[in-house]
């Protein structure tokens, strides 16, 4: 496992080579990893996508940005596999992801996907090398080979001799960190956050995002970053803008979209899937904590 590198591109140095339409795809005779036609979801009368196209390339990361209701979280669990859409098609690596069963789909988020939250997302009864290991375990690694890959993960994001503590004893951008490593322990293809730095404060959000990109382009992974946050999405290598549900132009004026639903914010859709939830702690790590 190597270290970061300054081969990242870093803030305001987008790729030219792969520019973005204005549809969010990208002009490329290859398969992207992810590719999204023609998305549609509704929850009840609220259209939360209302036709996206996207594309992510290999190793490639993308910004989705927005304001509040446009229907960022929507598109990044329709391409997660955690919503079904209404209507459209997701393609990992050119297979067809909206024939999956629920339990395809739970099992494909598990092996496939690596995700990262505004916060709340550790387990908080685990160790920063459990919460990092758990996901390893889940598909099959021995507990010692799963615990030895998380302390190297967590060497790697500079969390060494904190492998004991718990989330409560993390500061806010150590815990972060943890999620990284926990959603790149896997080796997934793609490594979806939904505002991860929403919860800090610039500077630890700005070292959270550099590790975030540098680390994820280093094992290969493509990420998928939802924020509000400008200077976060500059990280990225492409960045597509939503409005009302649709992708826009870079810069549309805001038409008020459709806004959250009475007494629901946007954590609602923010939990993390029930694939590591704490119902299988005590399977994999015998008995209740
Ligand atoms: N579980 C749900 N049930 C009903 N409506 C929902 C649900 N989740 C989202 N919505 C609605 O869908 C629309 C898009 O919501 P979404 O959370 O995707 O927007 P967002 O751009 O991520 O917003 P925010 O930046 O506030 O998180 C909003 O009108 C929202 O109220």
């Amino acid at each position: 496992m190597t270290q970061p590198t300054s081969s990242a591109r870093g803030p305001h140095a987008p790729d030219a080579t792969a520019p973005a339409s204005p549809a969010g795809t990208v002009r490329s005779g290859a398969v992207p990893r992810l590719a999204a036609r023609g998305l549609v979801h509704r929850f009840g009368d609220t259209t939360a996508l209302a036709g996206v196209d996207v594309d992510l390339t290999d190793g490639g990361s993308l910004a989705v940005m927005g304001p509040s209701g446009s229907g960022k979280s929507t598109l990044l669990h329709v391409l997660a596999g955690i919503l079904v859409p209404t209507a459209g098609t997701v393609h990992l690596r050119g297979t067809p992801v909206q024939g999956l069963s629920e339990r395809e789909r739970s099992l494909l988020r598990r092996r496939s996907y690596g995700f990262v939250f505004q916060h709340g997302q550790l387990l908080s009864e685990l160790s920063a090398r459990e919460n990092v290991a758990l996901p390893a375990m889940l598909l099959g690694t021995p507990r010692a080979e799963a615990e030895a890959a998380a302390d190297r993960w967590l060497a790697q994001l500079g969390l060494a001799g904190a492998e004991g503590r718990r989330p409560g004893e993390l500061s806010g951008g150590q815990a972060q960190r943890v999620a990284v490593a926990r959603a790149l322990a896997t080796h997934p293809d793609v490594v979806f956050a939904d505002e991860p730095t929403g919860a800090l404060d610039q500077a630890t959000g700005h070292d959270v995002m550099k590790l975030l990109v540098e680390t994820t382009r280093e094992v290969g992974a493509s990420l998928v970053v939802v924020t509000h946050d400008a200077d976060v999405a500059a990280w990225c290598d492409r960045r597509i803008d939503m409005r009302d549900g649709l992708v826009v132009a870079p810069g549309s004026t805001p038409s008020g979209g459709a806004g959250p639903r009475p007494g629901e914010g946007p954590a609602a859709a923010r939990r993390l899937p029930e694939d590591l939830g704490s119902a299988r702690v005590a399977d994999v790590f015998g008995g209740p904590r």
